[in-house]
């Protein structure tokens, strides 16, 4: 796969004393935002359904969520992320099967991929920044908390680090998960993310195929990420 950043994160269900509490941890807002999420996939969900999350984010472009990191499992998501639009359509093409290669930037393949817009919403993010230190001292990777609520209702948390390496993916996962738990995130809590949460609302169907693939994944133990 063509090199990406790893994204490690924890999702959690904010509270009414999460901002307090990241605050008293030493965390600081660096900023507010608003801005809109459009998902594309095939009729056949064929990205999403083999864990590959393709978007726009206004104001920063397009990405490609691939599976990917260390594949430790826990209550957190691990991803590659494609930012490079050449680098996401050498995998698009790659994973769709499509023929010859296009030296073309994301908007001119979508036709050509029969990739059209599943969900679009928008989001506004508060988010903190965590200078924590680890044993050695050391400051990296720096932890981040965004706090989302969305055009349709749904609100959740995260806690998450950037990292460049797989053998990092450990040291950055446990620093989530302490993080975490000192913001009084529950062990076991489980948030789900808002495209799922859009789509269980307004593509039921779309929503309820994708749990079946899940659910295949893991019964023939075809884990992705
Ligand atoms: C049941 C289930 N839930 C979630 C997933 C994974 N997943 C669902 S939607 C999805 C794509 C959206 O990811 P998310 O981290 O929720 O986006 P966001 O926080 O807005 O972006 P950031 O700013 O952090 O880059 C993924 C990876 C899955 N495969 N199965
Ligand atoms: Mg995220």
């Amino acid at each position: 796969m063509a090199q990406g950043l790893i994204e490690v994160e924890r999702k959690f269900v904010p509270g009414p004393d999460t901002e307090e509490r990241l605050q008293e941890l030493g965390g600081i807002l660096e900023h507010r935002v608003t801005f809109r999420d459009t998902y594309y996939d095939t009729s056949e969900l064929s990205l999403m359904r083999s864990d590959h999350w393709l978007r726009q984010r206004e104001g920063s472009g397009w990405e490609l969520k691939c599976p990917g990191g260390a594949g430790i499992s826990g209550p957190h998501n691990e991803y590659v992320e494609l930012t490079s639009e050449s680098a996401i359509v050498a995998q698009l093409f790659e994973l769709l099967g499509a023929g010859e290669l296009e030296a073309a930037g994301v908007p001119a393949v979508l036709g050509p991929l029969k990739l059209q817009e599943v969900a679009s919403f928008i989001t506004t993010r508060s988010s903190w920044k965590l200078a924590l230190s680890g044993a050695h001292g050391q400051e990296e990777p720096l932890l981040r908390v965004d706090l989302d609520s969305t055009d349709f209702g749904y609100a959740v948390g995260e806690v998450e680090a950037m990292v460049r390496e797989k053998a990092e993916v450990g040291a950055a996962l446990e620093k989530i998960l302490s993080f975490s738990s000192k913001l009084g995130v529950p062990a076991q809590e489980k948030a789900p993310a808002k495209l799922m949460v859009y789509l269980q609302l307004f593509r039921p169907l779309d929503y309820q195929r994708l749990l079946e693939a899940n659910s295949s994944e893991e019964a023939t133990g075809d884990s992705a990420s």
